[in-house]
């Protein structure tokens, strides 16, 4: 049976879910199907309590993304989903036209993103603020569209670029794991709970895929740099019941091999007091993991060695126990087995073991003019205190280091990126039965991100409505701001009333002292840091406490996100068991309540989101007046130039809102469907036009309209253009080839005449030779005849045959030669036929005659017919072989050289 998960269709079973969705169906009571509302802004009336039961609806229909105006709700699954964040999903959001169409998803919110930074002219960076409570799934998501841009921002340019983008898509992925070891910590509501907020940058680089403004950009990432805020450090030394530390201290206790528990004193089964529940394994014990990923940070194995020592140090710190001092002027005492805790502490720390000891039970006091030093003991809970401090301190360093680490492993070079995406992951608010510091200022940056988002979104745009003089009757929300106030206001505010124990200098001097390569790197002797921490006068600079930079960090934060366009995604816990299926109204309330969720979807809801200024707007859709007939050509002329003088405000202005109707007239023209034709929601402000995302959807829809059709009609022109240009060069090529075939032609003809001319004047020349030729021999012939006949003419009667050949000997004679000495032509039996039509012989008489040419007969042209009259006739042979009817032989007798006459009219040439 197909499933569907967030509205995409899974294979996987759903026979657990459909029992709960009948139970939802019939609670609903036939109410419209809830889970299909894709936006909560839909959902009639707006209230809590709607809107909680259309998310509890979706959520048992395995859809865990919904809209809320600007605002996507995640509901966190709490069982893995795969086919919900597939890289072929992820292809389907970046390839489809509007993937605010498709269903609600944080690729949507990744899309939307990834496009603004890509389309807009002028880049406008962007932000994607992750909000939540602790274990609604913030870190899930942010590590989720990573990997999104991951695949999206695939340099498409070269090879080169390809895997330079690879490679530092992977670092950027492979940071998690390193800074999820150290920050992150199993708490009672999130096994792998943040215990620090993060921002991280996403650097990409801009490149045109073409000379042409008009071509997409493409947008590679380059880089990335990670902002940390507060870890949680108290934890290093502290851990409240059932929570464990971080994740780094369990990996390396249950993942190092034989011979590194030999070097960092961490024997099998070795118990330590900072190291509670360690029976409890989870998956984020992956020591391997976190080395690998450290390796392809840059991270080499000896640094690797020499951070996991320094841990074990930490850990055998945890283990040096004071007892109270029965003599308040001697320091207090170590508990039993203690000092083996802190030699081996102080081995693996690499510091000197007294000196460790003494900083940890004696305070250094400086005090008067002279800055007398006086050194106090400590009592037993101020050692604790020293020795929590000294291990914080290591902790923090090392992290701050890690993550500088990792930022000149993945930061680009700053002339290489032109734009940034944000993603803000802070932890969630937290209120524990005994909270620290550190709860408070972690739901003091939530108070300032929550009024970020109420400064930004609710108050920012309701305020603008009303300047913009549009109708509006205002929606009241909860402002954070007197909370704030409370925290941070001035001149007095929990901020400025805390005084907190700065780090005693001398932990700071004492970890300057260490030979270890790693703590000297986190511990630089600075002189400059000497002459603070032991000023000679009075001008003492101001103590930095944990308050005071975590505010300034918060302060610069906000700055930067004031210069973005944010997104926002709320994630929910749906329940604080982390079970799936499982929708605990009360908590999912409570977290609806505090994000002031209800206040933004009314505000979604009657707004208009889209807000863009008269001139922008002028410039983008102006194209659409073509589609009114007459608006292109009304009297309004182009929108007003800053630069013209003539243009006065009033006219200027009147003109901009004639315009603007104008192009506003064109939406019903649009409409697609009939629903569309009804008034769109828009409205003209008096600096800017205000509209909703389906407006704006008709505007685009129309403008593509108008550049489709002039796409059409430029290149109808150029195809026009072209082929004009065409026919011109055919008709041209037509032209040069007739006057070359003509004058080939004229030339050809020429020469033919001149041949012609030439035979024709040796023909007759040889005509006439011939002529006179044969005239001599037939006279002779005729001679023989006559005086034969007068012989005996009974005996040798001259037949009729014999007469008609005489004739054509007589007659036709030369053309036969000339035809069958022709160099091509009739050769063979159609050679003698030639001659016998030339020299019209008697048809049924062909073999009585004997056809000899020159080809037969080397060096010789000469042409014989010897009529063999013995034979056909009966004429008597010759004697003498000189009347012999056969044939002749070239070169045969006694004949002069040069022209000679034959008995029978042929002549022959000596070749
Ligand atoms: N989309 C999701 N699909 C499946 N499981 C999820 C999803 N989101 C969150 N989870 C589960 O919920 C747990 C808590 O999520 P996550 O660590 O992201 O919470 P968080 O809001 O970052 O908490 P914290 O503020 O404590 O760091 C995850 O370990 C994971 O098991």
């Amino acid at each position: 049976m197909l499933q569907q998960v967030n509205g995409h269709s899974s294979g996987s079973d759903a026979h657990g879910g459909e029992s709960l969705r009948e139970d939802l169906q019939e609670f609903l009571g036939g109410e419209a199907p809830l889970h299909q509302l894709d936006d909560l802004t839909k959902v009639n009336p707006v209230t809590l309590e709607t809107v909680l039961r259309c998310l509890q609806a979706r959520y048992t229909a395995d859809t865990f993304y919904t809209n809320a105006g600007c605002t996507l709700v995640a509901l966190n699954p709490f069982k893995p989903i795969p086919q919900l964040y597939s890289p072929e999903l992820m292809q389907e959001y970046h390839a489809a036209p509007q993937p605010q169409k498709l269903k609600p998803h944080i690729f949507t919110v990744g899309e939307q993103t990834y496009r603004s930074v890509k389309s807009l002219i002028e880049p406008v960076n962007q932000s994607v603020v992750v909000s939540g409570e602790s274990g609604a799934g913030k870190t899930w998501t942010s590590r989720c569209l990573m990997k999104f841009y991951a695949v999206v921002a695939a340099s498409p340019t070269s090879w080169e670029n390809h895997k330079i983008a690879e490679r530092i898509e992977q670092r950027i992925l492979n940071s998690n794991p390193v800074m999820e070891a150290f920050g992150n910590a199993c708490t009672l509501r999130n096994n792998n709970s943040s215990r620090f907020g993060k921002f991280i940058q996403l650097q990409l680089n801009r490149q045109l895929m073409g000379s042409s403004l008009l071509v997409p950009r493409a947008q590679q990432m380059t880089g990335a740099a990670v902002q940390t805020y507060l870890l949680e450090k108290t934890r290093v030394a502290c851990q409240a019941s059932s929570e464990r530390n971080f994740h780094i201290f369990y990996q390396i206790c249950k993942g190092a091999s034989a011979d590194e528990r030999l070097q960092w004193h961490l024997p099998e089964g070795a118990a330590f007091s900072w190291l509670p529940n360690p029976e409890r394994t989870l998956e984020e014990d992956c020591f391997e993991v976190t080395r690998e990923a450290m390796l392809l940070l840059g991270i080499d194995a000896p640094t690797q060695n020499n951070i996991f020592q320094a841990l074990a140090g930490l850990l055998h710190l945890g283990n040096t126990r004071f007892a109270d001092s029965e003599d308040e002027a001697q320091p207090c005492p170590l508990m039993d087995g203690a000092e083996c805790s802190v030699r081996t502490s102080a081995s693996l720390l690499r510091l000197p073991e007294d000196p460790l000891l003494e900083t940890l039970r004696i305070r250094t006091i400086r005090a008067g003019r002279r800055q007398q030093v006086f050194r106090k003991p400590c009592s037993r809970a101020e050692c604790d205190t020293r020795r929590d401090c000294l291990a914080k301190l290591v902790y923090a360093r090392l992290f701050d280091w890690l993550v500088s680490v990792i930022n000149s492993s993945i930061c680009a070079d700053p002339d290489s990126w032109t734009t940034f995406i944000g993603l803000l992951d802070v932890y969630g608010f937290e209120s524990f039965p005994t909270n620290s510091l550190e709860q408070l200022c972690i739901n003091y940056a939530n108070e300032k991100l929550q009024q970020h988002f109420v400064a930004h979104y609710l108050r920012a745009q309701q305020e603008e409505y009303t300047a913009e003089g549009l109708e509006w009757s205002t929606v009241s929300y909860q402002d954070n701001q007197t909370c704030l106030d409370l925290i941070e206001g001035s001149p007095i505010s929990i901020c400025s009333l805390i005084n907190e124990d700065p780090i005693p200098p001398e932990l700071t001097r004492l970890l300057q002292q260490s030979q270890d390569p790693l703590l000297k790197v986190l511990f630089p002797a600075d002189p400059e840091e000497k002459s603070q921490e032991e000023p000679s006068g009075q001008s003492r600079a101001p103590v930095l406490t944990v308050v005071s930079k975590f505010k300034a960090s918060l302060e610069q934060l906000l700055q930067v996100l004031h210069s973005t366009t944010p997104h926002y995604i709320r994630c929910i816990k749906p329940n604080s068991q982390g079970r799936a299926q499982m929708f605990h109204q009360e908590e999912v309330l409570s977290q609806l309540e505090a994000c002031g969720l209800v206040e933004t979807i009314h505000i979604s809801a009657a707004g208009f989101p889209i807000r863009v200024s008269h001139r922008n707007f002028l410039e983008r859709y102006e194209l659409l007046r073509r589609l009114c007939p007459g608006a292109a050509a009304s009297p309004h002329g182009p929108p007003p130039d800053e630069g013209r003088s003539e243009w006065s405000p009033h006219s200027e202005q009147a003109t901009l809102q004639a315009l603007l109707q104008d192009i506003l007239h064109t939406l019903p023209a649009l409409a697609r469907a009939p629903a569309e034709a009804t008034p769109a929601p828009v409205h003209c402000g008096r600096t800017k036009v205000f509209m909703t995302d389906s407006t704006l959807e008709l505007l685009e829809r129309g403008r593509a309209q108008v550049l489709e059709q002039c796409a059409r009609c430029i290149q109808g022109g150029w195809r026009r253009h072209r082929g004009r240009k065409q026919e011109r060069q055919r008709r041209a090529a037509v032209l040069i080839q007739a006057a070359v075939r003509s004058w080939l032609t004229r030339k050809h003809i020429q020469r033919l005449h001149a041949a012609a001319t030439v035979i024709k004047r040796a023909w007759q020349e040889w005509r006439i030779r011939m002529a006179f030729l044969a005239s001599e021999e037939l006279d002779g012939v005729e001679e023989q005849h006559s005086s034969q006949v007068t012989c005996s003419p009974s005996s040798f009667p001259l037949p009729q045959a014999q007469t008609r050949l005489l004739g054509a000997v007589t007659r036709f004679w030369p053309l036969g030669l000339v035809l069958a000495n022709a160099a091509v032509g009739a050769c063979g039996f159609r050679r003698k036929l030639v001659v016998f039509a030339c020299l019209p012989l008697p048809v049924g008489s062909l073999s009585s005659y004997t056809v000899q040419t020159a080809q037969e007969q080397a060096g010789v042209t000469s042409i014989r017919a010897l009529p063999q009259v013995s034979r056909v006739t009966g004429w008597p042979s010759c004697q003498d072989g000189s009347r012999s009817l056969t044939p002749h032989r070239g070169g045969q007798g006694a004949e002069p050289r040069g022209h000679s006459r034959s008995r029978t009219g042929a002549v022959r040439r000596a070749s």
